[in-house]
């Protein structure tokens, strides 16, 4: 766990993502949970980015009975860990409830899911969420009871009589769009479950709703970040690959090995592309622990400058670490290679770059050759850079550098 999100934890905290809906509205056979969002379903996204923070202890997935198995499945071909698989309900609400009974006494006294002091529910049709606002609502949800995310509104919201003719419209500005995540103090909202009525579990869609008029609690509103999104429509999985190609294509991570020479490189290409990109971090060696927290962070595209006398073996172990680490990545990782470049040994080089490049493409892992003259001056960064830039530029993607 990062240091920064140990001290902040929120204490005892879990997760339930209502996953149980047909989609209608997107259209089509598959719910939209379980479409392909760059060829990983939609859910297993948004359950990546709740892996992802380490505070939270369980993860509860609300699935409808017809998919429980499909659920399992994926939760098995991509590795997601802390996740429990719950039957969903007729209606969201009813969903989400579902969910939180798998805490409650009866259910959970004599199994290892303990009874959250804070629980966050999120849609599972929302893949983008990042770890820094869902303490900002843990946090807050354990100060006041409650906490919801908004967004400003992008259209007026108006009112129709029953003949469908203008009642009244709200003023935009005070008004705000609900999103999620949510959080609560779980007594709040598990009460507010309990003590709601039919009609709010068939027609309701604010749990902040249900918190106030059952709980009597007010929620703190907190603005979140423009992704927050819920996928929705169609154009609402487009919108969400290009979302997720764009911040794979800007991360950077440069890695160079222990010696002098490398270190220094890596710090001069580091200060020469951190204008271009967003750059992770140097590190000093493939095998120590913190490079996994940078790829944790997913990183997705590597340049790897292999030492002079080395036989691409820097390129080697971080094909081998890479595919330990992503054992599905369903969008490629680019390797581009870098050598430097001996008129003696040109031609076997290519060779050996093209070899590897063959292999690794099995484990979608798209390896590059940039070959770089070899006179030791800092001539060789600019050339790195310039060839980069080339590379960046057709490959359209971002690179680590290890040396
Ligand atoms: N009975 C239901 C209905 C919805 N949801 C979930 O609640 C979230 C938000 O709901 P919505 O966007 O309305 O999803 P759907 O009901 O699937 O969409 P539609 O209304 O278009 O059918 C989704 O993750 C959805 O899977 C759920 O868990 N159980
Ligand atoms: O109404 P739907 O079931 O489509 O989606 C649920 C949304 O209403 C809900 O996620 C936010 O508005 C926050 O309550």
């Amino acid at each position: 766990m990062e240091g920064g999100a140990e001290r902040r934890s929120p204490g005892l905290c879990a997760a339930v993502l209502p996953a149980g809906g047909c989609g209608e509205r997107l259209g089509g056979s598959t719910p939209k949970q379980f479409c392909p969002v760059l060829g990983r379903p939609l859910i297993s996204h948004t359950l990546e980015a709740f892996e992802r923070v380490s505070w939270i202890q369980d993860i509860i997935v609300v699935v409808a009975l017809e998919s429980l198995d499909l659920m399992k499945a994926i939760i098995q071909k991509y590795g997601h860990k802390r996740i429990t698989v719950v039957k969903a309900g007729e209606t969201r609400h009813r969903s989400i409830f579902n969910g939180l009974k798998v805490f409650s006494e009866e259910c959970f006294a004599g199994t290892a899911i303990q009874k959250p002091e804070v629980v966050i529910i999120h849609d599972a049709v929302r893949p983008f969420v990042d770890e820094d606002f869902l303490l900002k609502m843990a946090t807050s949800a354990k100060l006041y009871g409650a906490a919801g995310a908004i967004r400003p509104l992008v259209s007026t919201v108006i009112a129709s009589t029953s003949d469908g003719y203008l009642d009244y419209s709200l003023e935009r500005a005070k008004h705000r769009a609900s999103e999620m995540p949510q959080a609560f103090q779980f007594d709040v909202i598990y009460q507010a479950y309990q003590q709601c009525t039919d009609y709010d579990l068939d027609f309701g869609t604010e749990c902040l709703h249900l918190a106030l008029q059952y709980s009597n609690t007010k929620a703190k509103l907190i603005e979140g970040p423009p992704d927050l999104w819920k996928v929705t429509y169609k154009r609402d999985l487009y919108a969400a690959e290009s979302v997720i190609k764009e911040r794979i294509s800007d991360d950077l991570c440069i890695v160079t090995n222990t010696t002098e020479e490398s270190i220094q490189f890596g710090v001069l290409l580091h200060e020469k592309l951190h204008l271009h990109f967003n750059v992770k971090g140097v590190s000093s060696n493939l095998f120590e622990n913190h490079l996994e927290n940078i790829f944790h962070e997913k990183c997705y595209s590597f340049i790897c400058i292999n030492v002079q006398e080395s036989e691409f073996e820097e390129t080697h172990k971080l094909i081998d670490l890479l595919q330990t680490i992503y054992v599905c990545s369903s969008y490629p990782l680019v390797i581009v290679s870098v050598s430097y470049d001996e008129c003696n040994s040109r031609s076997n080089k290519l060779s050996k770059i093209q070899t590897l490049a063959k292999d690794a493409r099995k484990s979608n892992i798209l390896v590059y050759g940039l070959l770089i003259n070899s006179h030791k001056d800092n001539k060789q960064c600019h050339c790195v850079c310039e060839g980069l830039t080339a590379a960046a530029a057709t490959l359209s993607l971002s690179l680590v550098i290890y040396a």
